[in-house]
């Protein structure tokens, strides 16, 4: 069985972060483990407080890991703010690393800064250079780019500037568009588009940290990239499809493994 690591914000609701990535690592058959980078207050209905983990004990929790356990995939998501991104940035070097993808976790569906601003400058030059496959929806790449994307032409222009920044591939995400949902990955030479249609889901928390988990275990479990994404790909939109209702607000998407199984993804 594959480790696959996780180092992302904890949501106490269990929909998005740190639990997301761990059910959607199980769901994958892969051992999943965990380094903290915060802990949110946060529901169905929002996110209500942060603490940040200190660096030492980021640091600390990575040594643990890395000192000890065989890691084959890792998945970054939250990280807060600047001395979060430097101190993971500056610990992982130290280690060979397996495939690293980073989710760029920046506003929470319900509109909370998961990334102080002034932190975007480090998450490109620390973090980006590290990068296997990066994987921003589209307002994360408006960010790091700085300029609008609204349609399949631009997100392939983000795609080759994202990938200009260093990582080895880029996915951008098309949860964000108006009618469809298509997903495109560039590996630096080809553009290759994953198409769905928009589902009308009102249960979405935790669609882009799932993704990109399930991406992590499957590059773990030894899958070509395009090959990763694809099988991702299918899965999120089950887990969109099965969304359901936990609360008062946006709920949680699924991961019980005998639903892949039937359908074949997994
Ligand atoms: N309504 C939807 N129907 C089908 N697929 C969706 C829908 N919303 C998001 N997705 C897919 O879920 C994945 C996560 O995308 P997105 O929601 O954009 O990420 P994030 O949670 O980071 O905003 C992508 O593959 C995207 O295409
Ligand atoms: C702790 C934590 N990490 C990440 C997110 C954002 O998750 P995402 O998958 O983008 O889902 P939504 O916020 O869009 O539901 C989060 N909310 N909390």
């Amino acid at each position: 069985m594959k480790h696959c690591l996780t180092i992302a914000g904890s949501d106490s609701s269990g929909g998005a972060g740190i639990q997301a990535d761990l059910k959607t690592f199980s769901a994958h058959a892969t051992f999943g483990m965990s380094i903290i980078t915060a802990v949110t207050a946060q529901n169905t209905q929002g996110v209500f407080d942060v603490q940040d983990i200190t660096p030492t004990v980021i640091a600390n929790q990575i040594k643990a890991i890395f000192d000890d356990i065989h890691v084959h995939g890792i998945k970054i998501g939250m990280v807060s703010k600047t001395e979060t991104i430097e101190i993971i940035a500056n610990t992982l070097k130290k280690y060979d690393l397996p495939p690293l993808v980073l989710d760029p976790v920046m506003i929470s569906k319900s509109g909370y800064n998961l990334l102080k601003p002034k932190a975007k400058k480090a998450l490109i030059e620390k973090l980006l250079p590290m990068t296997t496959l990066i994987t921003p929806n589209l307002p994360e790449a408006e960010e790091i780019l700085g300029y609008k994307i609204e349609d399949l032409e631009k997100m392939k222009l983000a795609a080759k500037d994202l990938h200009y920044l260093g990582p080895n591939f880029v996915l951008v995400k098309g949860g964000h568009l108006s009618k469809t949902a298509t997903d495109v990955l560039y590996d630096g030479k080809e553009f290759y588009l994953f198409d769905q249609e928009r589902i009308k889901a009102t249960h979405t928390h935790g669609t882009g940290c799932t993704l990109s988990s399930a991406i992590t275990a499957n590059l773990a479990n030894g899958m070509h990239i395009y090959k990763a994404v694809k099988k991702a790909k299918e899965y999120i939109t089950i887990a969109i499809k099965h969304g359901f209702s936990i609360g008062h607000g946006v709920g949680p998407t699924h991961h019980f493994y005998e639903l892949y199984k039937k359908a074949g993804v997994l």
